[in-house]
């Protein structure tokens, strides 16, 4: 499938000396819903306004689907829509009103259909015709994916949706987005919750200090990245591990009635077998065995971590 978003080379160095991206590479797949996933100033406030054309880039090069963004600017900026982390609407215009002009800004005609068909979708329908400062929280922010999408655009930028949103409101938030997908818009999202992207995204790249450290499908990261525990649950307590598992990085864990052990699902073997085998000659028996896959988050700040060291 040809990629809707090729960045390549993206560097950004601000008035100040500060060096926000020092060389990115981006390539996003047509329908896919990536999540961006940084820290407090990793830079993809600053790519994504690269992106949409509100920041100049030092270098490097920004294609949607083909159009170059400064060569370009205009077709390539058609194909986006931007969701901003504020809310910052009109208080005293309808709803109707301000997904109207939104398509007209982008030189669009008129069409009411679609603008109809996109209200429906994020359930504001019965709203349109209400003042933005009538709206609850959640339905502003419904508002300004409306407003984002009245366009028409293939991309649609949506940072830190749910920001401050409750948790309900928050699902609310990504069953909307997933009927994006369906209908073939590409996603990429900013998030601070891990959750978010852990529950939506199809793939997931993770940024730190102005460079890319990964981009991966969310289900192999997690599958090659993540750790596994696994608790052992004794049939008897035990007072201590027999010295021959000291090496092991074995635990002793709720006052002597499991153990713990971490294995990396990246080794060859994990040693689970043979580690159950010499619990069996130590005569320890076991009562049930569970294991956990770590969660990104866990990737996430063990990968943000190593390249801070
Ligand atoms: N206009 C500017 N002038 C100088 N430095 C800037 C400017 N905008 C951003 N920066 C700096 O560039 C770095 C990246 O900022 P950016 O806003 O892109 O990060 P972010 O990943 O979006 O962070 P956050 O999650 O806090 O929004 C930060 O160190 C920030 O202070």
């Amino acid at each position: 499938m040809a990629p809707i978003l090729e960045v390549e080379g993206l560097q950004k160095r601000y008035a100040s000396g500060h060096e926000a991206l020092s060389g990115v590479d981006l390539t996003i797949e047509k329908g896919e819903i990536l999540a961006l996933l940084g820290p407090n100033g990793a830079g993809k406030t600053t790519l994504i306004s690269i992106i949409c054309g509100l920041v100049t880039p030092s270098g490097g090069q920004v294609r949607v689907d083909g159009h170059d963004i400064r060569h370009d600017y205009r077709k390539a900026r058609a194909l986006i829509g931007l969701v901003p982390q504020e809310i910052a609407l009109e208080p005293f215009e309808t709803v109707w009103n301000l997904v109207r002009f939104s398509r007209g800004l982008f030189g669009k005609p008129r069409d009411d259909a679609h603008l109809e068909a996109v209200l429906r979708s994020l359930s504001l329908w019965d709203k349109r015709d209400a003042k933005v400062h009538e709206l609850s929280g959640g339905m502003k922010r419904r508002v300004l994916i409306a407003k984002a999408l009245a366009h028409e655009p293939k991309i649609l930028f949506l940072d830190e949706p749910t920001a401050g949103v409750d948790v309900e409101l928050r699902r609310g938030m990504w069953e909307v987005v997933e009927g994006l997908r369906a209908r073939g818009v590409t996603i990429i999202l900013t998030t601070h919750y891990i959750e978010e992207a852990e529950e939506i995204a199809d793939r997931v790249a993770v940024i730190n200090r102005g460079q890319i450290l990964l981009v991966e499908e969310k289900a192999r990261l997690m599958a090659r990245m993540g750790r596994k525990e696994l608790r052992i649950e004794l049939q008897h307590r035990i007072d201590a591990l027999p010295d021959r598992f000291a090496a092991q990085g074995l635990e002793l864990i709720h006052d002597g009635n499991a153990i713990l052990y971490h294995y990396d699902t990246r080794g060859e073997r994990t040693g689970i077998a043979s580690l159950l085998a010499e619990l069996a000659e130590e005569g320890i028996v076991l009562r049930d065995i569970v294991t956990r896959q770590s969660s990104l988050e866990e990737i996430f700040v063990g990968l943000v971590t190593e390249d801070a060291a």
